[in-house]
């Protein structure tokens, strides 16, 4: 109440904000949920829903975070160096990256600022090739539209990790007086040079480097004017690069869906901008149905996510893969194209998370490439990249997570939307040009490699009460953990948070190499797996699992199966 009351007086903020708390002066639950705790670093960065209050989303938290990065980038010595900035189509995005750089820049810290929205991938790249200290994206991702978010990148070209995130946050944190954070004039800014505006120049060398990594050219050339491809930005930033990339590749046949075509930050025509939501594509698949494309793709607001669905030309439908298929899928081609043409290297490694499909394992083993698997968050993996390179130790081939993300190159080192689309439409070309479409190409890898089936599921718990009951649910998995899910036998239970591999039949334990999460992953007989952990970037607790079937309906139906054990013990 002391903040709220704070917020609503005090002379540093402004009439808007004051004239928006002091509407909610009668609702207790609401301030507490805007003021009951700061907006904190998930595996997201920064993320809330936008409103006054210091768990909000707002020009106020925005600059405190900006101090506490500026603080710590000045004491790091990267003033010159300077910060990359961009931002998404979402509402408030393009002034929250005015407020970052201004922030900067009265902190004597140059900024180079992207004069309209960018993909967040396309960041991840800018950086590098500004040579950088950091980066920052404002966007919420996927998120609906009453959230905003900002990501905070390094000079690597990845998202903060630990030790350097919580170094970050603890400056962040340290911010305690308003009134202190700093701010300058955008004109003062520009004149003494520290504000620089980016746009084409970044652009073209993106789009370069994209264009390096197609392996077929030929087969793009062969198909260019056959495939068919729907596409739809849901009203955010990957409407320019996406078309630019497969227009320069010489794709003739792009439908782009007219309703979801230009930025909007309200996102009218969907609830959710997320890809992963089926929704998202109604639009899209009327388009596809009408024009009988061959595949239908969706990127998130900030174009770092790629859905997917390609006609099956067995049923006529249109299939859904999830991202896990999708992740598989361009795996597959990357290295079956590169083994073909004798460039698949002897370090070679695929990255994916603890909870991506086991499938990427198997697959690896097959080429003879290395398999990391790290901690949920693209984060993790852009990381991995970094650590090759000081170590010399791997070439990164490909990265991928369940959660619709996919990174091929190491021009950024994030997941990338845009460079996801290229290499689906040219495996597409590929696929079509031996008359296989890439539902039959699904098929095959799971002939291959063996019927592997995922699914994740999702509760919705908001605000204070909600943080507690996940707080609760996480406590009573690990003081009372299950002994079997369904039919199945838990092996045994990986803490991630204390650290610890357990074995359920002998009781010994063994020490986690992953850094510390709040994650428990069961183990399962069957080559099964589920996984709880609380989302890092939206209230929800998340269920991720895994079976093998022996066959297509097999895998289903243990997946169906084990879903209905974990939710009945939830
Ligand atoms: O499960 P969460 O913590 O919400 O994270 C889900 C996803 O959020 C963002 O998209 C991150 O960039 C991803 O790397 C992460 O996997």
């Amino acid at each position: 109440m002391e903040n709220y009351w704070f917020w609503c007086e005090a002379e540093l903020f402004d009439e808007d904000t004051k004239a928006e708390l002091r509407s909610i002066s009668g609702d207790r639950e609401e301030i507490a949920d805007r003021f009951y705790k700061e907006l904190e670093f998930g595996t997201g960065g920064l993320r809330g829903i936008m409103g006054a209050g210091t768990n909000r989303m707002n020009r106020y938290t925005v600059r405190k975070a900006t101090q506490g990065l500026a603080d710590y980038i000045c004491e790091q010595g990267g003033q010159e160096k300077g910060v990359a900035i961009a931002c998404d189509s979402r509402n408030f995005s393009e002034e929250f990256a005015k407020e970052t750089a201004l922030c900067l820049n009265a902190n004597g810290i140059k900024t180079y600022i992207f004069d309209s929205l960018r993909p967040t991938p396309e960041l991840s790249f800018a950086l590098r090739e500004l040579g950088c200290v950091a980066g920052v994206v404002i966007t919420a991702s996927h998120n609906p539209p009453e959230y905003n978010g900002y990501k905070v990148y390094w000079e690597d070209g990845a998202q903060i990790t630990a030790p350097r995130d919580k170094e970050i946050i603890a400056r962040v944190n340290q911010v305690t007086d308003y009134s202190a954070i700093r701010t300058m004039e955008k004109s003062v800014a520009v004149e003494q040079g520290l504000y620089q505006v980016i746009g084409d120049e970044i652009d073209e060398r993106y789009m370069a480097s994209l264009k390096k990594l197609i392996l077929h050219p030929e087969s793009i050339q062969n198909m260019a004017s056959t495939l068919k491809i729907v596409y739809t930005p849901i009203h955010g930033t990957g409407n320019v690069p996406v078309r630019r990339i497969l227009k320069e590749l010489g794709f003739e046949q792009v439908y782009v869906v007219p309703e979801q075509e230009l930025p909007d930050g309200s996102f009218p025509t969907v609830s959710y901008p997320n890809p992963e939501d089926p929704k998202a594509f109604s639009m899209a698949l009327e388009l596809a149905r009408k024009v009988d494309a061959d595949i239908v793709l969706a990127t998130d607001p900030d174009a770092d996510r790629l859905g997917i669905y390609a006609k099956d030309s067995r049923t006529g439908e249109y299939m859904a893969f999830t991202g896990n298929m999708s992740g598989l899928l361009l795996c597959e081609y990357q290295l079956s194209a590169k083994r073909e043409m004798g460039i698949l290297p002897s370090n070679g490694a695929i990255v994916s998370t603890i909870v991506s499909s086991d499938l990427a394992k198997t697959m690896a083993g097959e080429y003879g490439v290395k398999h990391i698997e790290t901690l949920t968050g693209f984060k993790y993996i852009g990381e991995q990249i970094k650590f090759f390179e000081e170590q010399g130790t791997c070439e990164f081939l490909f990265g991928f997570e369940e959660s619709y993300g996919c990174l091929i190159g190491t021009h950024a080192r994030d997941k990338d939307a845009v460079v996801a689309v290229m290499a689906l439409c040219e495996a597409a070309a590929y696929y079509k040009e031996r008359g296989r479409t890439l539902c039959d190409q699904m098929e095959q890898i799971y002939q291959k490699y063996g019927y592997f089936k995922e699914d994740l599921f999702t509760r919705t718990l908001k605000g204070l009460e909600g943080k507690a009951q996940m707080e609760a649910m996480m406590e009573g998995y690990r003081t009372a953990p299950p002994k079997n899910a369904g039919a199945y036998r838990i092996l045994s239970v990986h803490d991630y948070q204390a650290g610890i591999r357990k074995d359920m039949e002998t009781g010994e334990t063994e020490r986690l190499n992953l850094p510390g999460s709040d994650v428990l992953y069961f183990e399962l007989e069957d080559d099964g797996w589920f996984c709880v952990r609380p989302s890092g970037t939206e209230p929800k607790i998340k269920y991720y699992m895994g079976v093998k079937g022996s066959d297509a309906a097999d895998a289903c139906e243990k997946a169906e199966q084990l879903q209905a054990a974990i939710l009945e013990k939830q």
